[in-house]
Formats: structure tokens, C-alpha cells, sequence
């Protein structure tokens, strides 16, 4: 018998993004040539974690196809929060810098919560800081976190219905699983969250419309852990003998998903194009 395929069950995450970044990319030029602004973004990298270098060379990448300016900001593993906080103050005064990404992890003796309130809220591209995420639980998204307004974004294009939908989070932190719950809840979907202390996962994945996952734990969700139908978007990444895997035993469970992001290539080039759309939205002063 003939292995049924399953390819248009799967959420083209770079497809999607594309979509996104030709937007963005409008916009850009639109900004250029009516009021003259390059929007500008800088990266602020600490040590040399070969994961989180990579992800700001993709950023880099990113703002190259879109038309915005992007500074990088390595800082040695050796800095202070006093650095560190000095160095986000420089980049909130300067004009042509519209957004600051802090990437994380920091090292272990670096305060990440600090150096997040450092930064000028309108230009908190990444949407970590207290006032932004405030505002998002109020239901006021503006620059929010871009991995979970990728999921968003993905729900909408895919036309996913989310009110009235019990969507299940595994994770709770505070990159993706809180601003995932906010998000949802904003849209009126009932919510459940779980993390590391949940008693009997499987019982709130088992009863998930939209399950998404978060935990860096490979192949955590099993196809017997998933409903028939649910749509899944997988947050996670571990990387492995040279090879990236997700939280979702993909092969498996998308025989009983109706949608599923791939890892690599589902939610991670969203994360980025969404950044992309933040930096154009700061710099437009939105
Ligand atoms: N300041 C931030 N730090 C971190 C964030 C964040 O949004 N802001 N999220 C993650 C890492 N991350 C972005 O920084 C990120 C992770 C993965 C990808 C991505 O496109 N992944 C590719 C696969 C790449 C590979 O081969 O390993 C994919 O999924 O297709 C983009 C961004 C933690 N830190």
C-alpha cells in the first residue's frame, strides 16, 4: 500500500515568513522614500553561546532582505550589568536605532529581567519588557513576542477558528508559554497551561484544539498524546548529532493533526519575520 502523504497538513513556516517580509519590506521602502527613515535595529549579543550567534546572524540576514539597518553588538562574556545596562542606555538615545534585541540566554551572572527594563519600551523589538508584556495582558498588543505572534499569525493565515477552542500550552515561559496564554486568552479561547510540574500531561494534550509547544524537551508530545484534528505548532529546538529536532515526534503525530509546524521550518522563520515587522512598526513610531 502507498505511504499516504501528509504534506499539506504542514504549516510552511518559510513560506509564511516570506509573506511577512515582503511586507515588511513594502513598508520599509515606503518609509525610505516619504520621510527619509532607515529603520535601524540593534543586536546585543553576550559571549559566544554558537546557538545564540547563530540566531543573531539570521536576524542580521533578515533585516539585509527587508532593507533595515542592523548594528551587532558582541559583548564578552566577561561584562557587568553595569556594561550591559550602559550599553542598552547608548542605543536608547541614539536616533537611528528604532530597535534593541537583547539576545537570551545571558550568561549565568547577567540579570536578564534588568537589562529587559532598560530598554525604551518603543524600542523593545523583542516585546520582553514589563510595560509591553503589561500591555499585553490587558489585551493592548503592540510590540509583543514574536515567537507567539508567529503562532498567531499563522493561525490567522491558516484560518483556525481560536474562540471557543481549548488551546493548550506546554511551557510556561516567559519567551513563549505566558505571552502564547495572553495572546490566546485575548482571542477568546479557553487556555491550559502546563509546564514541568503538570500531573498527567497527556490528559490536557489529549483534549487540545490547538496545542503549542514550548519546552526544549525532544519529542516530548508522542501521536498518542495529541486529538485527532488539532493543530500544533512546535516552539521547540534541540539540536542532536548535527541534527535539529523539535518538542513533537512530527512523523507520527502528523497523521493525526489536521496542522503542524515542521522543526526546522515552521515557527522559527516566523519569529524572525515578526522581529522584522516590529523593528518597521518602532521606526514608524506605531
Ligand atoms: N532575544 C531573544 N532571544 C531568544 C528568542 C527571541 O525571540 N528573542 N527566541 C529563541 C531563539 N530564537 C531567536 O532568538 C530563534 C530560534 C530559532 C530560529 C529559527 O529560525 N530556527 C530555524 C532552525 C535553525 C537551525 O537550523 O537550528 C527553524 O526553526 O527553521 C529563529 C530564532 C531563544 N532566544
Amino acid at each position: 500500500m502507498a505511504e499516504e502523504n501528509y504534506d499539506s497538513r504542514k504549516i510552511d513556516g518559510r513560506s509564511l515568513s516570506k509573506k511577512v517580509e515582503d511586507q515588511v519590506k513594502q513598508g520599509v521602502d515606503r518609509l525610505k522614500a516619504e520621510k527619509g527613515i532607515t529603520p535601524g535595529l540593534a543586536t546585543i549579543l553576550v559571549g559566544e553561546d554558537p546557538a545564540s550567534k547563530m540566531y543573531v546572524r539570521l536576524k542580521h540576514k533578515a533585516c539585509d532582505r527587508v532593507g533595515i539597518h542592523a548594528e551587532d553588538h558582541n559583548m564578552p562574556e566577561s561584562i557587568t550589568q553595569e556594561e550591559l545596562i550602559l550599553r542598552i542606555q547608548e542605543l536608547n538615545v541614539r536616533k537611528d536605532i528604532h530597535g534593541i534585541l537583547l539576545q537570551l540566554p545571558l550568561p549565568q551572572h547577567l540579570d536578564d529581567k534588568s537589562a529587559m527594563l532598560a530598554i525604551d519600551p518603543a524600542k523593545d523589538a523583542d516585546g520582553f519588557h514589563p510595560y509591553n508584556m503589561g500591555k499585553l495582558l490587558i489585551g493592548d498588543e503592540g510590540l509583543v513576542p514574536c515567537t507567539p505572534k508567529g503562532v498567531i499569525r499563522a493561525l490567522e493565515e491558516y484560518d483556525v477558528e481560536i474562540q471557543g477552542k481549548h488551546a493548550v500550552i506546554v511551557g510556561h515561559s516567559n519567551v513563549v508559554g505566558k505571552p502564547m496564554a495572553a495572546m490566546l486568552i485575548n482571542r477568546n479561547a479557553t487556555v491550559s497551561v502546563c509546564h514541568v510540574f503538570t500531573d498527567d500531561l497527556k490528559k490536557f494534550t489529549l483534549d487540545a484544539d490547538i496545542l503549542v509547544v514550548g519546552t526544549g524537551v525532544m519529542h516530548l508530545i508522542k501521536a498518542d498524546m495529541v486529538k485527532e484534528g488539532a493543530v500544533i505548532f512546535d516552539v521547540g529546538i534541540s539540536e542532536k548529532e548535527g541534527k535539529v529536532y523539535g518538542d513533537v515526534d512530527f512523523d507520527n503525530v502528523v497523521k493525526k493533526a489536521s496542522l503542524i509546524t515542521p522543526v526546522p521550518g515552521g515557527v522559527g522563520p516566523m519569529t524572525i519575520a515578526i522581529l522584522m515587522e516590529h523593528v518597521l512598526m518602532a521606526a514608524s513610531n506605531i
